[in-house]
């Protein structure tokens, strides 16, 4: 269960599309933006520096070069000094138009430069560049990243470079800092093929020699720029004012990339023009699964913003370019963008047509018009999303009901569920039938069977129990017990408007309700016992010991308990977002990495998969896949009598209740104690954050059918789709642990007791598996949640 705190209004994806040149010719004026604007883009991007600061750059590498190949020995010679910006070095001056403009810093840097003059002169570029971006109010710098492939061994500047980014984001609090990554190593070229890269001057006796990977090995290693990434941030731990500029290449990667980049914090997703094909009429389109990429992207909490990368200028500033309608129009582009969705045209068709029709596109923006076009063709939200609107990656400690009395709002966001409460009343109608069907005996003197809904709430239970009770003929005494003062008032308040009194309503937790009161002053029993006390890692809100608690008012011969078990599911998880999120915290709260949240988790990626059924012709690359969920516990209700036999026995700590329990107390709720130790394959590296648990729970099984529930996104489709009620849990890992290609991760959990409260402990370990040993690579700190325990 999760509580409505957040007011988030539920709105459909906004693109917010910006225009970027990779060579800007012209300096990014009030009156570009307003053209700019005049055709639907939201911003523009700017470079930092002119053309003529970085010629000044290469003259004074130059001269140094110069004067160091004569007869004064290098060292004796100090390194070249870039002066302050002129105000010929650069166009951006602070103004209120500010705001929508995103600067990049020079490409032309090389930061991580094996060649100590080179690095030099690269990092002056990029502090004089970011020191002025931030003093006039940028609020957004993109920053070329690290190529893997500029002549040195793939990878080595990485650490070099990662520095000089986390010493960036302390120039301004207000600045964000965008790296400028490729999906995948073999779609952009290295910074070394910018025109007057200063990595092309890195002196030979720096280069290493080092025997590289070959271009096709390289290509082969997917996750490489990934890996890039994740090396930046970590030594940036996890800023929030870092991010990624993810550049979309021609060919989408396999889905297991796709997944890993959506998890990842996306500020923009750029796109050049040749990620783009064109129709038959020969506008530009992109392909289906760009499309779905997009679909799947935008849907985050914090959409990323689009930059459409040489596209062409904007209309009016190039004077070849003639305007033949607005953008806004509904344009010949537009339409025939539409007809091509269903099917694009091969890269070679494209190219056929494309010097043909260019001559006849009369839209002026067709990049920018067909943008706008998918924008509007958005699929619709599915009802979990239009619910959790807001909720996405958002964490909150579990509801406490057990110890905490819930507010009426919390009751009201749960019982909108669409789905919960009619499978209960289902469950309910097919217990009553087999109840009858079966010829049992009824705990009632009128042969009534009867119900009693232990934890009412306000009474949605109560009211499907007296509908099944009714859809199935089956006479039912009907008993709502709760122990939330304030709720009591409102089942009291129902009974007498709508069940019409049918129903005893008793104040009390359960635990220590007696049972149905007889005529003669003694307790009768309950034939069928209708809760709902399940958390997101199904025992989290101590359904088991209310439930224990409460088997004693149970028909020991044919009671039935409404669920009648449920099962703790669990996966491991890559959840940055999150993990930034509860770095956040941490320096407030000591205990943020020891307590597993409710959230409905999002930017995600399953480190576990598994290949998705099915049987649609639907392309593999477009579905993404499933994760492997495992099952770590079970609980069952009524326990078996013995049990209870013998908690009763340890309980006050009697000689023959043994000599206490494990964790403290005297051991009487020792049987809720559970471990599990669970093994995942990891195809693809990664770090993982966390696990994210979930659980399925059978309410009823017996003739008449099984009903159950799931949040399990494995089964939550085929049992309970559309179920809203619950969000999943997560299980933070204070330090995040990398594991390679193709390995395996364990999860320990345990759920512990000490008579007062139940917590949780979990521990990830990583194994790297070859034929003939499995080498622990690592494992993490255990974590326990036992200072924020449930309350019993
Ligand atoms: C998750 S809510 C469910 C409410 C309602 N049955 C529904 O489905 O909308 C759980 C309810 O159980 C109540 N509850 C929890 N533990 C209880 C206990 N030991 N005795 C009585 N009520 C309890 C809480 O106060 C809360 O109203």
């Amino acid at each position: 269960m999760y509580s409505p705190t957040p007011s988030s209004a539920e709105i459909m994806p906004i693109f917010y599309i910006g225009q970027h040149e990779t060579n800007r010719s012209l300096p990014v004026s009030d009156q570009l933006l307003r053209q700019a604007q005049d055709f639907n883009y939201d911003m523009l991007s700017t470079p930092i520096t002119t053309s003529q600061f970085h010629s000044n750059v290469l003259t004074l590498l130059s001269n140094y070069m110069a004067h160091i190949e004569g007869s004064v020995p290098e060292e004796e010679i100090p390194m070249p000094l870039i002066p302050p910006l002129t105000s010929l070095d650069t166009n951006l001056t602070p103004n209120e138009t500010i705001s929508q403009l995103i600067a990049f810093t020079s490409p032309w840097i090389d930061l991580a430069s094996p060649d100590p003059v080179i690095a030099s002169l690269s990092k002056q570029v990029f502090n004089l560049e970011i020191a002025y971006a931030a003093f006039c109010g940028i609020g957004n710098v993109i920053i070329q990243g690290l190529a893997l492939n500029h002549g040195v061994t793939p990878g080595s500047g990485i650490s070099q470079y990662a520095r000089v980014i986390q010493e960036a984001l302390g120039a301004g609090p207000y600045l964000h800092l965008q790296i400028l990554m490729q999906m995948r190593e073999d779609s952009i070229s290295s910074s070394a093929d910018t025109m007057g890269s200063l990595s092309q001057f890195a002196r030979q006796q720096y280069l290493e020699k080092a025997s590289h990977a070959s271009a096709t090995e390289r290509e082969a290693d997917l996750f490489s720029t990934w890996d890039t990434w994740n090396v930046i941030r970590s030594v940036c731990k996890y800023s929030s004012r870092l991010s990624i500029a993810l550049l979309l290449p021609k060919q989408l990667p396999p889905m297991p990339l796709q997944s890993r980049w959506f998890s990842e914090p996306l500020k923009e997703l750029i796109f050049p023009e040749t990620s783009f094909l064109k129709n038959a009429k020969g506008y530009p389109v992109l392909s289906k699964s760009h499309q779905a990429l997009i679909s799947r992207y935008m849907r985050l909490r914090n959409s990323p913003w689009l930059l459409l990368s040489d596209v062409g200028q904007i209309p009016g500033v190039d004077e070849q370019t003639k305007i033949f309608s607005s953008p806004r129009d509904n344009s010949p582009g537009l339409n025939a963008s539409r007809g091509s969705m269903s099917s694009s045209p091969t890269p070679a068709e494209a190219a056929q047509q494309d010097a043909g029709s260019r001559r006849r596109i009369k839209d002026p923006t067709p990049h920018l018009s067909y943008m706008r076009h998918l924008q509007a063709n958005q699929p619709p939200k599915s009802a979990i999303e239009r619910f959790g609107a807001g909720y996405q990656d958002y964490l909150q400690a579990p509801l406490q009901p057990l110890t905490d009395n819930l507010e009426s709002i919390t009751y009201e966001v749960f019982e909108k569920d669409p789905v919960k409460y009619d499978w209960y009343e289902m469950a309910i109608c097919n217990a009553l039938n087999d109840w009858m069907a079966l010829g049992r005996s009824t705990s009632s003197s009128t042969g009534a069977v009867v119900i009693a809904v232990v934890g009412a709430g306000r009474g949605p239970l109560v009211t499907r129990a007296l509908r099944a009770a009714e859809k199935s003929g089956v006479l039912v005494d009907v008993y709502a017990v709760e122990k939330n003062p304030n709720a009591y008032v409102l089942l009291q308040r129902h009974n007498h408007e709508d069940w019409n009194m049918a129903v005893t309503v008793i104040k009390s937790d359960m635990r220590f309700w007696k049972g149905p009161l007889q005529p003669d002053g003694s307790h009768g029993r309950v034939d069928i016992l209708v809760s709902e006390l399940l958390g997101s890692f199904a025992d989290n809100e101590l359904s088991p010991e209310c439930l224990d608690g409460v088997q004693h008012v149970l028909n020991p011969l044919h009671g039935i308990s409404i669920p009648s078990s449920y099962t703790a599911h669990m996966t491991p998880i890559a959840a940055p977002r999150l993990h930034a999120d509860c770095l956040g915290r941490s320096f407030s709260d000591p205990t943020v990495f020891e307590t597993p949240y409710v959230v409905m988790l999002h930017a995600l990626d399953f480190l576990s998969t598994i290949q998705p059924h099915s049987d649609s012709s639907a392309k593999q690359e477009l579905i993404p896949l499933l994760p492997d969920v495992k099952t770590a516990w079970a609980f069952s209700h009524p326990i078996p009598p013995g049990i209870i036999l013998q908690s009763n026995l340890r309980r006050g700590g009697g000689v023959n209740g043994g000599g206490g329990g494990n964790m403290g107390g005297d051991g009487a709720n020792e049987h809720n104690v559970r471990y599990s130790r669970l093994n995942f394959h990891c195809p693809n590296r990664g770090v993982c954050h966390g696990i994210a648990g979930y659980f399925e729970t059978v309410l009823y099984r017996g003739p008449s059918g099984t009903v159950e529930l799931s949040t399990n996104p494995v089964t939550m489709e085929s049992k309970s789709k559309d179920m809203i009620s619950w969000f999943p849990i997560f299980f933070p890992l204070k330090t995040p642990v990398y594991i390679p290609d193709n390995s395996e991760l364990e999860i320990s959990m345990w759920r512990q007791t000490d008579d007062r409260k139940v917590w949780y402990e979990w521990l990830v370990e990583v194994f790297m598996v070859d034929a003939h040993r499995r080498i622990r690579l690592g494992v993490s700190d255990i974590h326990s949640s036992k200072k924020n325990g449930c309350l019993m």
